[in-house]
Parts: C-alpha cells; structure tokens; sequence
C-alpha cells in the first residue's frame, strides 16, 4: 500500500535551555549542517557553540511560543491533518531532528500497512543543510528498520507552476492592503562552501551572480541557483517591476561566509536609499518558525523601523493555506494513481 511521510525540520520539546541544548546538538553534529571532520565539528559545536547558544536561542524560541507548542511543529501537525482529509493513504509526519523522529513516522505507517512510501521533504529548495540530509537520514532508517519498503522522493518544487501560483497569490493578497517601496525576498543562507560542496560538475557555480543565470546540471542541486528563481518567477507571475523585489539571505552563523547579501545588512540599507516602506516574504520555509517570527517579523522589523523604515509587513509562510494544502494533495494523489511525479 502506498503512503506519504511529510518531513520538516524540528524545533525543541520547550523553550527551554535544558530542552534547546540537545536539539541543538543533534541539529549542529550533523555533518550536512556543521561540514567540517569530526573532531573540529565537536570542538566547535560541544566545546564552543553549545556554551552559550542554548541559552540565548531558548529565548527566542520563548518569545514565539505557542499554547500548543513550537510554531514550525503546530503548523506541519495542522497542514498534515488537513493533507489527509484530502488523500485516501496514510500521511505520517516526521521531523529530522528532535523528538518527533523520522523512525517514528515510518513506523506508523508501515503499522497501516504501507510497504510504498513518498517522501515529501518540506522544503521547496535544495541544501545539503535541509532537503539532503532529510533524504539521507529517511533512507538510512529504512534500510535499518523497515528494508521492506520502498521509498521515491519528491525533488525540491521552487519552480513548479501550481508552487509558484499558490505563492504569488499569498504574497499579492496580503500586499492588498499594503503600499511598499520594495519587497525583500529573505531565504535561509547557507555557508558559501556548501555551494561549491553540492555543485556535481565541480566547476560551475562560483558564486559570482553569473552562474546561476548559465544553464547547467549543476542547478539541480544548486541552493543559491533555485531561490533566485523562485523570487524571479513570483515577480513574473505578479508582474512586480523589476527595481522593487531582490532577494537576501538571513540566519547566518558567525565564521565562515556565507551567501549574500546578508537580510540585515539589507535592513539598514534600504531606508538610506529611500525605501522606507517594506514587505518581506521568507520562501525558503514553507511553514512559519523561529527564523520567521522572531528574526524576521519581530527582529527584523525593529532594526529597519530604527535604521528609519516607517512601514514593515511580514508576509506569513503558506503554512496550512487550503490551495497549498490543495496543491500538495494534487501532487500526491496522482503519484498513487499514475506513480508520476511533478516536475
Ligand atoms: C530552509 C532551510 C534551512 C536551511 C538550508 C538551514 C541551514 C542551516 N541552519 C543552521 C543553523 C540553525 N538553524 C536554526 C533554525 C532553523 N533553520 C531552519 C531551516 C533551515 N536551516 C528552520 C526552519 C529553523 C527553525 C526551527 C524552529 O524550531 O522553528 C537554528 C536554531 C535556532 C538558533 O539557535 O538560531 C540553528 C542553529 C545552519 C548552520 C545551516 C547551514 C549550514
Ligand atoms: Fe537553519
Ligand atoms: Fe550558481
């Protein structure tokens, strides 16, 4: 029998250091995140990050924190609910760190009898940080656990038409009621060297802007190649003028360096060049989280209002919005009936 196994990112069991602490270190020792061998991955993550950031990230997370729980967790729960009422298979969810695991999730649905699993990874872009390490981690479980069943992947969807639509949409109708001077596409970065690291021809991307307009194979797995267009298609499909929308990466870690511009830099830069009225949208996520809500809609919002912005809107993720939940079944319900997959 087929099944889906959604899976996301994860988030702590609270907002609390004691709780931040340990998903941090699953999160921060996986080598697709933290890429360096590992001794220095556990120098660097146990002897120095670990110190201190539990303890400042427990209270961002605080800040956001919902009765039901962590933001990211409640809106992947109510998307799925939603996702079921409109497939007749079983739809499990699983997170790659914390404590909603992946072996759980497969574990219900091979307790219903699924031996043929679609993994939807819930991200529209590929990173070796969040859409492989996802893929590698489901893989690794179901030769170990469950070497009966079959698994085929759902490719990262930045550039799929019913993706595009849905966002655009989101993006036009919440913009209704809000005239900006620009609006800032603001993707998760990634350390630069991950670019490199996932590019197969070994050669193509070099990160100068050029690249990722050449057409290459490279693309396919090229992080920084995907966000670009998933902003220049929106901006097509909305018809937004060319000098009002660009794209920026947040949530750097402090060290190495990575894709830019940097969304912050990009906070203080544009109400010097008289953009004072912005709207920023975070496409990288499909639902919202900590690096939305607390980066971007509040953090963010008070260092563009204090560097002279006077108008600032966080546009909300797609989250559990029914034509996304409609697309997302679309998508599954023909790959149980046909075995196709969108492109
Ligand atoms: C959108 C996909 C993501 C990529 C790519 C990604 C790369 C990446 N992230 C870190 C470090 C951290 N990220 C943190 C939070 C976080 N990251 C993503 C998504 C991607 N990360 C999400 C959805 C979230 C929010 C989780 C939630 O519970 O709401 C954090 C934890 C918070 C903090 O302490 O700041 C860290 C750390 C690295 C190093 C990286 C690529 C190398
Ligand atoms: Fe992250
Ligand atoms: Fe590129």
């Amino acid at each position: 029998m087929k099944g889906v196994l959604l899976v996301n990112l994860g988030s702590p069991d609270s907002p609390t250091a004691k709780d931040v602490k340990p998903y941090l270190d699953e999160f921060l020792m996986d080598e697709r995140v933290i890429d360096v061998n590992k001794v220095w991955r556990n120098i660097l993550v146990r002897g120095i990050i670990l110190q201190t950031r539990p303890k400042k990230s427990a209270e961002a997370y605080a800040k956001i924190w919902w009765e039901e729980g962590s933001p990211l967790i409640v809106i992947s729960e109510r998307f799925t609910e939603k996702l079921r009422a409109q497939t007749n298979m079983p739809v499990a969810l699983g997170m790659r760190y914390g404590s909603m695991t992946i072996k759980n999730a497969l574990q219900e649905l091979a307790d219903k009898g699924v031996d043929d699993v679609l993994l939807v990874p819930l991200y529209p872009h590929y990173a070796m940080s969040s859409f492989e390490t996802v893929v590698v981690k489901v893989m690794e479980d179901q030769r170990q656990f469950f070497p009966n069943m079959r698994l085929t992947t759902l490719q990262a969807f930045y550039k799929n038409p019913d993706y595009i639509k849905v966002l655009s949409k989101l993006i036009a109708d919440e913009l209704k009621d809000f005239e900006y001077d620009h609006i800032l596409f603001s993707y998760h970065g990634i350390p630069e060297r991950h670019i490199r690291k996932s590019d197969p021809t070994g050669y193509h991307c070099k990160i100068d802007g050029s690249c990722c307009k050449v057409n290459s194979v490279a693309h396919n797995t090229c992080y920084r190649h995907q966000v670009y267009a998933t902003t220049e298609m929106v901006k097509k499909e909305l018809g937004l003028p060319e000098d009002k929308v660009s794209s920026s990466f947040q949530s750097r870690l402090a060290g190495d360096p990575w894709l830019k511009p940097y969304t912050d830099y990009e906070f203080e830069r544009f109400p010097k060049e008289g953009k004072k009225r912005l709207a920023v949208i975070t496409p990288a996520f499909v639902s919202d989280c900590l690096e939305t809500l607390e980066e971007i809609a509040m953090e963010g919002k008070k260092q563009f209002l204090e560097a002279g912005g006077t108008d600032y809107k966080h546009i909300p993720c797609l989250n559990d919005n029914d034509a996304w939940v409609g697309v997302m079944a679309k998508w599954v319900n023909e790959w149980q009936v046909t075995g196709a997959l969108p492109s």
